[in-house]
């Protein structure tokens, strides 16, 4: 299997949705395929939302870090580094969800990123998680560049 996108390029990162460094963290790892970038994520059962399916945060965490994978990975492209002396070149700055029908709490779950606007400053992504063919819960991702203070 190849190895993900985090693990590649972020691999002391603590981030608790994709940090391979966060042993407590949800540890997605993303995986570049052509112009999107995929995931599976099976949830544990503590990711309940009370009714049997996943929590809407812990839905929001894998979009948010999802979308991540593929605004550094098109960062990585364009020839966009982090700026000296911080560990990421962007950081999310809005994160539209949409929760369109309940996701699933014992099953493996498909994600899927598509960049649609890039420039150095602000990169905009859409991300969604789906199952059984239907979407279960969707995003748009505002990306801004982190600067170093
Ligand atoms: C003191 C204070 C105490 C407070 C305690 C509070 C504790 C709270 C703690 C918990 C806090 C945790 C908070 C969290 O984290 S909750 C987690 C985040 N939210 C969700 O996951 C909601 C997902 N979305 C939906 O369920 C629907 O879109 C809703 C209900 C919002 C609207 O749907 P609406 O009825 O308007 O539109 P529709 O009829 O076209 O349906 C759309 C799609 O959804 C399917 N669907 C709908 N319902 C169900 C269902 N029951 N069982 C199975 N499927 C259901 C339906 O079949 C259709 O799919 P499809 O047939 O097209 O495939």
């Amino acid at each position: 299997m190849d190895t993900s996108h985090q693990q590649t390029y972020f691999p002391d990162l603590p981030c608790f949705g994709c940090g391979p460094a966060n042993a407590l963290g949800l540890q997605l790892q993303s995986f570049v395929d052509g112009d999107r970038v995929t995931a599976s994520f099976t949830p544990r059962p503590e990711h309940d939302n009370g009714l049997g399916f996943l929590n809407g945060g812990i839905i929001a965490t894998v979009l948010d870090c999802h979308s991540a994978a593929a605004v550094t990975h098109a960062a990585h492209e364009r020839g966009w580094p982090a700026d000296p002396g911080v560990p990421l070149p962007y950081v999310t700055a809005g994160l539209d969800v949409r929760y369109r029908r309940p996701t699933p709490l014992r099953a493996t779950l498909t994600l899927v990123a598509e960049v649609r606007e890039a420039s150095r400053d602000e990169i905009t992504a859409h991300v969604r998680i789906e199952h059984d063919g239907k979407v279960r819960a969707e995003a748009d991702a505002l990306w801004k560049r982190w600067r170093a203070r």
